[in-house]
């Protein structure tokens, strides 16, 4: 069983090489996260005292707004970041796709870059071996696939990425954003695997801006403001809250039709 505990945990940056005469004078901006000047040092505080208990089975929407601390949090979540105070323990292998383009190599191959990559998330060469053929077809990027990397696109890197991270079975799936980024088409065609990707994963936590792709991906939602946990509950009560009018509104028909019958707003004593 996979789970993830986070106890009163903080994260802070120092800044090294912040002019703080001018930091103390700024106007208080909207986004971001405290910047504490009482030290010699200006300190970005990116979490607050955060204390979370994940499980398996958790589908979790990150939402906030820039800066809040989403992306610090899944670094938290994955290991990659200790807290500078308080604690957390992970339970589970942690696949980390916070960046579609990381552990790809420009000088080899498409097709080594898609072993590369699978391993590096956690799958064994003989998994890799014997996904590579579907991960091709689905790239669609046919010859290219013996060309070096140096030679592609941007839209065909993403489509190599995106072929690797959802071919992959992972226990604990952190997804950061770019996964958004990908052109439309490619996006509606990826899209069953990313559903079937959440599925076999074990628990998901996913940081997005987009209400659409998160209401495919996740059940619940974690409300993300100047690095504390604002609010927590089901995707449709934190998203209105967040955003001050119910997501579903704004949704288009097809989405709507993909997701089913809207489910129905619920309170924490779970009537309507
Ligand atoms: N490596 C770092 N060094 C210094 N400050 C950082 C670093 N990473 C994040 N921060 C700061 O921590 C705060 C939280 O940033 P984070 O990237 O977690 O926000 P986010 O919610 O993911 O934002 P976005 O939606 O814009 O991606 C911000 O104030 C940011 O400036």
């Amino acid at each position: 069983m996979v789970s993830i505990d986070v106890w009163n945990a903080s994260v802070d940056f120092p800044i090294f090489d912040a002019k703080t005469r001018s930091l103390k004078k700024a106007v208080l901006g909207k986004v971001g996260g405290k910047i504490g000047t009482e030290q010699k040092v200006p300190i970005i505080e990116a979490l607050h005292d955060i204390t979370l208990s994940l499980k398996e089975g958790d589908r979790i929407g990150l939402v906030g707004h820039n800066g809040a601390g989403k992306s610090t949090l899944l670094r938290l979540l994955a290991g990659i970041y200790e807290p500078t105070r308080g604690s957390s323990r992970i339970v589970g292998k942690i696949a980390p796709v916070f960046d579609l383009g990381v552990g790809m190599d420009p000088e080899i191959s498409g097709l080594e870059n898609i072993m590369i990559r699978g391993l590096f998330l956690g799958m064994t060469r003989k998994q890799m071996e014997k996904r590579v053929d579907d991960i091709a077809e689905f790239t669609e990027l046919g010859d290219y696939l013996q060309m070096p990397l140096r030679t592609y696109s941007t839209g065909m890197r993403v489509r190599l990425a995106l072929g690797v991270v959802t071919s992959i079975d992972p226990e604990i799936l952190l997804l950061d954003e770019g996964i958004g980024a990908v052109d439309a088409a490619f996006l509606s065609k990826a899209r069953t695997r990313l559903v079937d990707l959440v599925k076999r994963s074990g628990m998901l936590v996913f940081a997005s801006h987009q209400d659409d792709l998160l209401f495919e991906l996740c059940n619940s939602a974690l409300w993300m403001d100047e690095g504390q946990v604002k609010m927590q509950g089901s995707l449709r009560e934190v998203l209105t809250a967040y955003k001050g009018r119910d997501p579903y509104e704004h949704l288009d028909k097809e989405t709507l039709a993909r997701l089913g019958q809207a489910p129905v707003l619920t309170t924490k004593t779970g009537e309507i």
